[in-house]
């Protein structure tokens, strides 16, 4: 295909288009890859053969992935001297879903982070992160199976957008001067980072978890924000939150003011609660009440926060999901929660299963929902054997030590019967 410069499309397969709001999935889509940094190899390798056994066991043959490697990161780096290539951008474009691994951002300087990129220039503006607990699976919390949140985290635009100027630097220099004309001060030498949040950013973040409330029957969206500090950005955001719910969902929401006036604390069928919270009580609140959360939107850099933090009430970063999704053109990259782990790059012994479970949201977000069931089944069973990689091995009693690899091919066996 003449738009690819690099890379050489496959053969077989094809494109999984939007057409009327509704993803059309063939059945043998293609669909991009990019393998990732550090442990990113690792886990790919586990995780792919998982994600094909569970289409085979569920369609007898009839369905099938047709995998194609795009590039991104150290591994596009060596092979084509850049870090990201036009190819793979091109890749997501063409055929719209796919997986990806990890991919390393150095801190303090060095490239601008690569997820963040692919997210920003694919306009992936939903970051989906649901949090849920296996049983069996160790956690600090006496009772995790409470834990059950989907975090929808606003993913184009606050300090991500990467708008900053070193301290000392001409354009930092100058801002402050600016700031100085506007009335404010900043103490000189300062490194100045923007953060811009649009009312276009937000209602279309909110609005999606709304939908995504709806039509997964959730109890309620709670906005979490530091509108207190930041009023024009974090403040702005729940006032446009609570807009984009009344203005748009009027009929089917009610907020957490109107629960107690108007019904007495007892939520009505068919109504989803609006309700807000400040950060920093939200990180309490989620450990100590975890059932009072359902849906929640944030803005970017709570939502990277607290994604993490609730990860280890249900077991840690090892087995926590995500996308990254434009649920206006139907475009979704999914990937793990966690980063590249360096220190296990190579070893097979991370945990492969927040690769494998993006995988599995992959496949629902396909509407392929009995492939999806059957990682859930094998990922269950193997996880009720305990035999487990390193980091739920080290906190369960009894439990019996594997490689990341065996753990895959544990949940490929536990898929049947
Ligand atoms: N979307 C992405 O691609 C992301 C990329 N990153 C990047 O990754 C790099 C490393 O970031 P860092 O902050 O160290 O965070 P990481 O998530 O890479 O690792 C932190 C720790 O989390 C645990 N962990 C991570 N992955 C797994 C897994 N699969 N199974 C079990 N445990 C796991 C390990 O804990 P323990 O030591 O206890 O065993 C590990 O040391 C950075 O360059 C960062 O920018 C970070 C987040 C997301
Ligand atoms: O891009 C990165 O390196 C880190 C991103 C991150 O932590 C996240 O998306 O959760
Ligand atoms: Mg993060």
């Amino acid at each position: 295909m003449a738009r690819f410069q690099k890379l050489t499309p496959p053969a077989q397969g094809e494109p999984i288009r939007f057409e009327g709001g509704k993803l059309q999935v063939p059945d043998h889509p293609i669909i991009p890859f990019i393998e990732g940094d550090g442990t990113g190899p690792d886990i790919w390798r586990a995780a792919q053969p998982v994600l094909d056994a569970a289409v085979e066991k569920a369609y007898g043959g009839r369905r099938k992935i047709v995998w194609f490697e795009v590039y991104a990161g150290e591994k596009c780096l060596n092979k084509f001297g850049e870090w990201l290539i036009e190819d793979t951008l091109t890749a997501m474009r063409e055929y719209r879903v796919g997986i990806k691994g990890p991919l390393t951002t150095p801190v303090g300087g060095g490239i601008r982070s690569l997820n963040v990129a692919l997210r920003q220039l694919l306009d992936l503006y939903a970051c989906v992160r649901p949090v849920r607990w296996f049983p069996g699976v160790p956690s600090p919390l006496r009772e995790p199976w409470k834990t059950d949140v989907v975090i929808f985290r606003e993913n184009s635009e606050d300090i991500y957008m990467g708008i900053e100027w070193k301290a000392g630097s001409p354009e930092a220099n100058r801002v402050i001067e600016l700031v100085k004309e506007l009335g404010k001060e900043i103490r000189p030498g300062s490194g100045i980072g923007i953060k811009p949040v649009s009312e276009f950013g937000t209602k279309r973040l909110v609005r999606a978890a709304i939908e995504y409330a709806l039509r997964y029957g959730r109890k309620s969206v709670t906005l979490v924000h530091k509108g207190n500090i930041m009023k024009f950005t974090e403040g702005a955001f729940r006032e446009w939150g609570y807009e984009v719910a009344r203005q748009e969902f009027g009929d089917v929401t009610i907020t957490e003011e109107e629960l107690w006036d108007k019904y007495g604390g007892q939520q009505p069928a068919g109504k989803i609660v609006i309700k807000d919270r400040i950060a920093d009580i939200t990180f309490q609140q989620l450990l100590l009440r975890p059932t009072e959360f359902d849906v929640i939107a944030t803005l970017n850099l709570n939502g990277d926060y607290l994604s993490d933090a609730v990860a280890a009430h249900v077991g840690g970063i090892g087995i926590a999901p995500g996308a990254n999704i434009s649920y206006s053109d139907g475009y979704g990259l999914f990937e793990a929660t966690h980063g590249t782990a360096p220190k296990y790059a190579g070893l097979d012994k991370v945990n492969p299963s927040s690769v494998i479970l993006s995988g599995e949201m992959m496949f629902r977000y396909m509407g392929w929902d009995e492939a999806a069931d059957l990682i859930i089944k094998g990922i269950e069973r193997t996880i009720a054997n305990k035999t487990v990689t390193y980091d739920f091995a080290r906190l369960m009693e009894g439990a019996t030590e594997v490689k990341c690899s065996e753990f895959g091919q544990l949940i490929i066996k536990n898929m049947d019967g």
